[in-house]
């Protein structure tokens, strides 16, 4: 890990003036008061002892000198107090900013290539982390440092006007432990770092531990015993490596604070001797001996700080690169506009695989798509039908070869602008613990932060995939929430409102959402009815015929009896496109698609004799 560059810190900084410009003005103001403040009250001591030993005691002289150490004590105390709450203030601010621009970051990557790549889920998990601790370490650090560095000077000087030689011994004896500090942060954040992906595999088993997802098969197969110990086990590395890290600092601090202790102790007998030969006065050895306790403590603040902004500053590096790295996929230098689609989409030559090390998925796949057309794409598992979709939605780009949108190369293209044009149901489609509305109306978002009232456009499309009647008769209609883990606002009397849909009932919800987009220029449909039960896939089926026709659409399906009404099926075969033409074409052509197609018939033939 390469130490930060004073970008980082200038960055860290811009973030806490960018959250709050005044309370960082205000921290900084409080910070210089409290870093003089010990000073004045160490001389104000000596003062007050010089005049009570004394030779004429003069009273107004001391009252004044008393009530000016009783107003520092105060505002010690008050100041402090005040710098508590906007550091807190400045903290709460500073983490509503970078969390914005972590998500504005996150959610600026077109493509999923760089979210599946463990070492960039690493750096997010770390940048997450520490987004929010990052400014505030650094800026407590700055203001903190800023107090520190005026207490030592101040009692550098108080010291030296008593000895400069102690002064100097004090000073030297700083050095070590700020060499060392400073290489202790550098390991603790190599350390954290480290420990990302056995933290992110701690929270995985956690994860699966305690939520529904998997609460099913946990159960059955009885997968709790595994995963709590493989969870411990991670945790377990985790904590060797942090008690590694800890009892080397106890090591090096213990030594250093030692160090301390005995250039505290030689100064002192010195200044008592010194006193005892008649040297320094009792307001000396005061002022001497607050100034070797002040000097040591503030220089160990000091330094901590600085490690403390260092190791938040390695960390912070991490945010810095994920919300400053350009874009996943390349950005066309002039992006053409995506008009409405008149000619078709072509697959020319197009070469894929997910990685340089991954195996080819697709090797010169050419196939069009014509415009108001539905293509049907048919295949065995893994033969890459759903890697098509992905390409079509600029998920991800070629390896060699184009997708062509009327004739234009999708990467010369505004990404947002293509998907605009684009409405989909993908094979693992997503379920959203929101209201039965929200899951729906989240299909006609485009952009806005706010999602649009339950309308008509929302009922038909929920009539269309077949599950109007369902979520109208739910216990609040659609306003109902498809979750049993959150509790809206208007059930928080009744938590039990909240509903779980069917599989199928979810597929259809997701059919819904799809449906909210159906004046796109291209629907894309993957497995859109697998979990439906026989009479509902027909329904479906038929109704999307109806739908499709004159539209351009792409469907996959392992069911056969549904894709014959398309207007082309493509069948891939080892990453090609091996068979094209309508259902009959490609039946009477006896190959691929013949084959599966009886298979399947035959299938159905038998169970019914
Ligand atoms: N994100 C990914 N990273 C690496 N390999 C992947 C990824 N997604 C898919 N693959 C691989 O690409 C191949 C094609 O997968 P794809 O999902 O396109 O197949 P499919 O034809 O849709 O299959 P199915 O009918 O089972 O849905 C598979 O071998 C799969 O392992």
């Amino acid at each position: 890990m390469s130490s930060p560059g004073p970008r980082s810190a200038v960055v860290a900084l811009g973030v806490a003036w960018a959250a709050a410009p005044l309370i960082l003005l205000g921290s900084l103001a409080i910070s210089v008061l409290t870093g003089v403040l010990p000073v004045i009250v160490a001389w104000l001591t000596k003062l007050v002892l010089d005049r009570v030993v004394a030779a004429e005691v003069r009273l107004d002289e001391l009252t004044l000198l008393a009530v000016g150490l009783a107003v520092a004590g105060v505002s010690v105390a008050l100041l402090g107090e005040a710098g508590r709450y906007l550091s807190g203030e400045l903290t709460r601010r500073v983490t509503l900013l970078t969390r914005d621009r972590l998500y504005l970051a996150t959610g600026r990557l077109a493509g999923l290539a760089r979210l599946e790549q463990p070492a960039y889920r690493d750096r997010l998990h770390l940048a997450q982390q520490h987004s929010y601790s990052g400014p505030g370490v650094i800026l407590d650090s700055f203001v903190g440092g800023v107090q520190a560095v005026l207490t030592t000077v101040g009692f550098l000087v108080s010291l030296a006007a008593v000895s400069l030689p102690v002064t100097a011994v004090v000073m030297v004896a700083a050095v070590p432990t700020l060499i060392a500090e400073l290489k202790l942060s550098k390991r603790r954040a190599q350390v954290l770092t480290g420990l990302s992906p056995t933290e992110r595999r701690e929270f995985f088993y956690m994860q699966l531990m305690t939520g529904l997802d998997a609460a099913k098969e946990i159960r059955l197969l009885g997968l709790g015993k595994l995963f709590r110990g493989r969870m411990l086990a991670e945790l377990g590395k985790a904590n060797t490596q942090r008690r590694r890290t800890d009892l080397r600092e106890l090591r090096v601090q213990g030594l250093l604070g030692a160090l301390s202790a005995v250039v505290a102790g030689t100064g002192l007998v010195w200044a008592v001797l010194a006193a005892g030969r008649g040297q320094l006065t009792v307001g000396d050895i005061a002022v001497f001996t607050a100034a070797v306790a002040g000097v040591q403590g503030s220089l160990a603040n000091l330094i901590g700080r600085i490690g403390a902004a260092h190791n938040a500053l390695l960390l912070f590096e991490h945010y810095r690169t994920v919300t400053t790295e350009g874009s996943d996929l390349p950005v066309p230098p002039e992006p053409g506009k995506v008009s409405p689609l008149r000619h078709g989409i072509e697959f020319r030559d197009v070469w894929f695989r997910y990685g340089p090390g991954h195996p080819w998925v697709l090797r010169g796949v050419n196939l069009f798509i014509p415009c108001g057309e539905s293509m049907a794409l048919v295949g065995h598992n893994g033969a890459g039908k759903s890697t098509m979709v992905k390409l079509l939605c600029r998920f991800y780009d070629p390896t060699r070869g184009a997708v062509l949108w009327d004739g234009a190369d999708l990467r010369d293209l505004p990404v947002d602008e293509l998907r605009r044009r684009l409405g989909a149901v993908f094979q693992d489609f997503m379920t959203y613990e929101m209201s039965a509305a929200e899951n729906i109306a989240l299909g006609d978002v485009d952009g806005a932060d706010e999602l649009g009232p339950v309308d008509e456009r929302l009922t038909a499309a929920a009539e269309r995939a077949g599950i109007h009647d369902t979520l109208a008769n739910l216990p609040r209609g659609y306003r109902t929430l498809l979750s049993r883990s959150f509790v809206s606002e208007e059930d928080k009397d009744d938590p039990e409102t909240g509903v779980l849909l069917s599989g199928g009932q979810w597929q259809r919800v997701a059919l819904a959402r799809a449906f909210l987009r159906d004046q796109r220029d291209l629907l894309i449909l993957d497995e859109p009815t697998s979990g439906l039960d026989a009479e509902a896939e027909h329904e479906i089926h038929t109704s999307l015929a109806e739908h499709r026709a004159g539209r351009t659409s792409v469907l996959i399906s392992h069911r056969l009896g549904s894709v014959r009404a398309a207007d082309r099926i493509a069948v891939l075969v080892d990453g090609r496109v091996a068979e094209l033409g309508t259902h009959d074409e490609l039946v009477s052509l006896d190959g691929t698609y013949s084959r599966l197609f009886r298979l399947q018939a035959n299938g159905y033939v038998q169970e019914v004799s």
